[in-house]
């Protein structure tokens, strides 16, 4: 049994909701922190998170608050609001954490201006936490649903990512622990933009070959820049690396993915950066991560091109142009 009995869930969105249902099935004290007080009273009310996860009732019984003093309680915080607000949700807790909580970062995506991965973050804010960080190929609507889910759960030291992985396991959910926090959160960044790139090829209906080659090409572009930042091979073939990255370019179900369909079916990027709310992290993304592979030295031709069209310098035609009349090359090449 884990000792950590009390889990504080920052974020009331799909992936935060889906993750307090995992902790209190998992036989924890699941507190739901949300900013917004329509969805603290529709949790405590109806069991429901309409706004979304709109399809879903809850048997368990979630306590939920806008008040963040609840995180004096955690044994273990999960944060799990969109990742540009890191910084300013993990200064927010400082002054209510308990020295040595692990703190397990959910969020998938670098931070703007800095290139910092989220770990990077909390210990600039909150050095007294232990980092960690959860990710993997998890549909929040699946997790909520109870269909089967593993996840890669890491921690810089092994004993605390052993005992996250036992708080957290339901017998749907399934968390594998891991040491390599470089590794999975690479991972986790970058499979949403080379999300978007699939999902483009598949709005433009270019096929099933196209989808499958740009898919393994993105996964030597992820590979390329976690090896240089110092992820391990088996982190980057596993569930936060090669398993979401299949996940996420594959359905439609991915904001990402669907967010990169629309753009290969010609709606402008304009219209789909306010596209009904919907968060896609991609967008966030892709130019931190051209950024960082300048600064690896790597090359990221699909990173690059989606950055490009998120900025309108080129159209989604003139990206797909770029990269089939890019030098031929040898498959192992490191470009
Ligand atoms: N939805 C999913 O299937 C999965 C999502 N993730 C990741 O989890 C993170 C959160 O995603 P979702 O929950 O899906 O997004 P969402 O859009 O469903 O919910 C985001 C939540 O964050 C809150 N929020 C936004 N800005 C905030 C701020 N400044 N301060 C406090 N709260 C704020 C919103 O009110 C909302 O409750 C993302 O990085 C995403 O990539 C990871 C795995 C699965
Ligand atoms: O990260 C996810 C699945 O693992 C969710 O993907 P989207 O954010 O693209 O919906």
């Amino acid at each position: 049994m884990s000792g950590y009995r009390t889990i504080v869930v920052l974020g009331g969105g799909s992936w935060g909701t889906a993750l307090a249902l995992t902790a209190a099935r998992a036989g924890r004290e699941a507190i739901l922190w949300a900013r917004d007080a329509d969805v603290v009273a529709a949790i405590r009310s109806r069991q429901q998170n309409p706004a979304y996860l709109p399809s879903i009732t809850f048997d368990e019984v979630l306590e939920a608050t806008t008040d963040l003093a609840a995180v004096s309680r955690a044994d273990a915080v999960l944060l799990v609001t969109p990742a540009q607000t890191t910084r300013s949700m993990l200064a927010a807790i400082r002054p209510h954490l308990k020295p040595g909580t692990p703190v397990v970062l959910c969020a998938k995506g670098i931070e703007r201006g800095t290139g910092k991965l989220l770990t990077e973050i909390l210990e600039d804010e909150l050095p007294q936490a232990h980092p960690a960080v959860l990710s993997g190929p998890s549909f929040a609507e699946d997790v909520a649903r109870g269909l089967p889910t593993a996840v890669t759960v890491a921690a810089r030291d092994g004993a605390v990512a052993d005992a996250l992985a036992q708080a957290l396991a339901a017998p749907s959910f399934r968390p594998y622990a891991s040491t390599d926090l470089v590794g999975v959160q690479v991972g986790g960044a970058l499979k949403n933009v080379l999300a978007i790139a699939c999902g483009a090829v598949v709005g433009r209906r270019l096929g099933a070959s196209a989808q499958a080659a740009l898919t393994a090409r993105g996964f030597a572009e992820l590979s390329r820049l976690g090896a240089a930042m110092g992820a391990r091979p088996e982190t980057l073939t596993g569930l936060s690396g090669l398993g979401d990255l299949v996940l996420t370019c594959s359905s439609p179900q991915s904001r990402n993915f669907s967010f990169g369909l629309h753009l290969g079916e010609g709606r402008p990027v304009g219209d789909l950066v306010t596209l009904g709310g919907k968060l896609a992290e991609g967008v966030h993304t892709a130019r931190i991560a051209v950024e960082l592979g300048r600064r690896h030295k790597v090359s990221l031709p699909i990173c690059e091109t989606v950055a490009a069209v998120l900025d309108g310098t080129l159209t989604v035609d003139d990206a797909l142009t770029a990269l089939m009349s890019r030098p031929l090359k040898r498959e192992a090449e490191q470009s």
